[in-house]
């Protein structure tokens, strides 16, 4: 969707911004720009919708070659959302949501339908926040503001350059999330351009992690860039605790759980009793397969059925959480171990802190080895 082909730019004062950068971005894809300022990012972005001009190399969007395109037309077919947002501070924010409709012809009880949708999508009240004025906004909801307006008239792509930066981290992670939700819905090709790599490896689909003079070091998903650093550069960029980070895009698999012993609620005590064997404890499942809840053997005594000694569970976690949400709900509830549930909410087994960092570990391996992490075999101290 958006392909840039050996893209230099150099200033007039002779600063080289970018050198031969040759970079896809798939239609639907978040692409994240990322690296130490000065690095060239806003220069890369700036050249897609002809804020710059490349000196050497072409840029395509959907096959046509921008340079041949006029620019305020590409513009308005590119949504683009900066730091400061640059809202109109004498318009209101319906109206500033409905900048573009009202340049491209749009009737007006068009342009207030579109920009009450789009408030909604943000997560703002059409009712409260659209006849107020930009000053009348936090930051965070001046952000929204400015992402609603680069959507107005659906645009295919959008260019986000430092988008969540102005505002303090607790907000900054909110919009992150929402921005994340709304990108399902919506599937724009988008290219987004940050200093933070926890904000790239959070959004991106890929990263294009770049160093000083535009030279791009690694394009790849955030799991591989963490796992695999290509260069010594990116190694240091990324960070010493690149390992912790990767739980934040390591998924949990059916592979990397443990398997304790199950009893059903329904079971007698005595029968669930001979179950756990010498084991300490088992889960509960209800006639479903669903988690009712856990069982201690010390709580097995006694006449009656295993639902009337079960407790409860505070906390599972599902396939395709993260490794670090599972690590979190452990931490949290103080559990030694957690309950993973798959997508039709029936038990699957269990995670434990060790599970968890062996699923790790196989994770970055297979990044390495370029293989699939089940395949992976590593050493334990059973081996020794
Ligand atoms: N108009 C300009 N004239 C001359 N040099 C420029 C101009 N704009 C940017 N530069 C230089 O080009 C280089 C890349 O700048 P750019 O803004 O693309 O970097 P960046 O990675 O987006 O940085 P930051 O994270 O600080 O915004 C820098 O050395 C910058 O000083």
């Amino acid at each position: 969707m958006i392909r840039l082909d050996r893209v230099s730019k150099r200033y007039a004062d002779g600063t080289v911004a970018v050198q031969e950068l040759s970079l896809e971005v798939g239609r639907g894809e978040l692409v994240v720009l990322v690296g130490p300022s000065g690095c060239g990012k806003t220069t890369t972005m700036k050249m897609v919708n002809r804020l710059v001009e490349p000196t050497a190399g072409s840029i395509y969007v959907d096959g046509v070659d921008v340079t041949q395109a006029d620019p305020v037309a590409l513009r308005r077919g590119i949504g683009y959302v900066i730091q400061n947002v640059g809202l109109f501070p004498h318009r209101t924010i319906e109206d500033n949501i409905a900048v573009v409709p009202e340049l491209v012809g749009w009737a007006r009880r068009q342009r207030a339908d579109r920009a009450r949708e789009l408030m909604e999508l943000v997560g703002l009240d059409p009712a409260v926040h659209g006849p107020r004025y930009p000053h009348e906004l936090s930051g965070g909801q001046r952000q929204r503001v400015g992402v609603a307006r680069a959507l107005a008239v659906d645009p295919p792509v959008l260019l986000m350059d430092e988008p969540f930066s102005a505002v303090d981290p607790v907000v900054r992670s909110q919009l992150q999330d929402e921005f994340l939700r709304l990108q399902d819905d919506v599937r724009k090709t988008i290219l987004f351009v940050t200093h933070d790599i926890e904000e790239a490896v959070r959004l991106g689909d890929r990263i294009a992690v770049f160093k000083q003079g535009g030279l791009l070091e690694q394009y790849d998903t955030p799991a591989a860039v963490l796992g695999a650093p290509a260069t010594d550069f990116v190694a240091d960029f990324v960070g010493a605790d690149r390992g912790l980070k990767r739980l934040s895009v390591t998924p949990i698999t059916q592979a990397d759980l443990e398997h304790p012993p199950v009893v059903r609620a329904e079971d007698d005590l005595t029968d669930a009793g001979s179950v756990l064997g010498s084991g300490r404890w088992a889960v509960v499942l209800d006639g479903d397969g669903k988690l009712a809840g856990w069982v201690g053997r010390d709580m097995l005594t006694g006449s009656g059925r295993v639902r009337d000694r079960a407790r409860r569970m505070e906390a599972w976690v599902e396939l395709d959480d993260t490794l670090k949400v599972a690590f979190a709900e452990m931490l949290q509830w103080n559990a030694g171990w957690i309950a993973v549930l798959d997508d039709d909410d029936r038990y699957v087994g269990v995670l434990t802190p060790a599970t968890l960092h062996t699923a790790l570990r196989r994770s970055v391996e297979a990044e390495v080895q370029d293989v699939p992490r089940a395949a992976v075999l590593l050493e334990t101290v059973q081996d020794a």
